[in-house]
């Protein structure tokens, strides 16, 4: 069957090359009749959400920051909370998302605040599980500024442990990765995490 193009040249650019056809046949996989009126233009649409959802893989750390390293004295510890994240299980091709909490304490250079969420979506909008995005997070933040430590925070809900298999909507999953000072003092550590404490589920 042929698909006609029912975009824009400006919305090309972030549809994924051939996820229209293969919408076409899932659509017909689970039984339902690609041509009906209500989803004649569906896999245009999941083409271009899939598009957005999976950018992370087409983008560097450095595209992501710019030029946004800047150098400065002090090191106190810096921390940007809540920074909300929306990501796919790499299992079950489902949705979870979350807060990430991100701190480091500097050693010459900082970042530019807006760009620790630009890191968190770098990451996030992958295929991926939260243990993986919370330890790249990590890294690209040490890469970056060579900081004295780096803490990263994340808790998620996992809509494949909601909406099937297990079935339990109240959970939801913390992880953490620790580097430099807040790895090796423990009241670095607790400082970090007494301020972004609380659950997703408890605030
Ligand atoms: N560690 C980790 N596991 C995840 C994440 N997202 C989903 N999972 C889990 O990945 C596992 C995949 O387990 P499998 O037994 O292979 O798949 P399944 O039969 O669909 O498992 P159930 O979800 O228990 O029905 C499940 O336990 C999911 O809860 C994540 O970000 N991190
Ligand atoms: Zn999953």
């Amino acid at each position: 069957m042929t698909i006609e193009p029912l975009i824009s040249a400006a919305d090309e650019k972030q549809e994924v090359p051939g996820l229209r056809a293969l919408t076409q046949d899932w659509l017909g996989a689970i039984g339902e009749d690609p041509e009906r009126e209500g989803l004649l233009k569906t896999p245009h649409r999941v083409a271009k959400a899939w598009g957005f959802l999976t950018a992370g893989y087409h983008k560097s750390l450095q595209e992501a920051v710019g030029d946004a390293v800047f150098e400065a004295d002090g090191s106190e510890m810096v921390i940007v909370k809540d920074i909300e994240f929306y990501s796919m299980c790499e299992h079950h091709m489902l949705p979870f998302y979350g807060r990430a909490h991100i701190a480091y304490i500097p050693d010459g250079k900082i970042l530019g605040l807006s760009k620790f969420a630009r890191i968190v979506d770098l990451y996030s909008r992958r295929l991926q599980v939260q243990e993986r995005i919370t330890t790249q997070v990590a890294d690209a933040v040490q890469e970056l500024l060579a900081p004295r430590g780096v803490a990263v925070m994340m808790e998620g809900v996992h809509l494949c442990m909601a909406m099937r298999g297990v079935q339990k909507q109240n959970s939801s999953t913390s992880t953490s990765a620790m580097r430099g000072l807040f790895k090796s003092d423990a009241r670095t550590r607790a400082e970090f995490m007494s301020a972004v404490q609380g659950t997703l589920r408890g605030r």
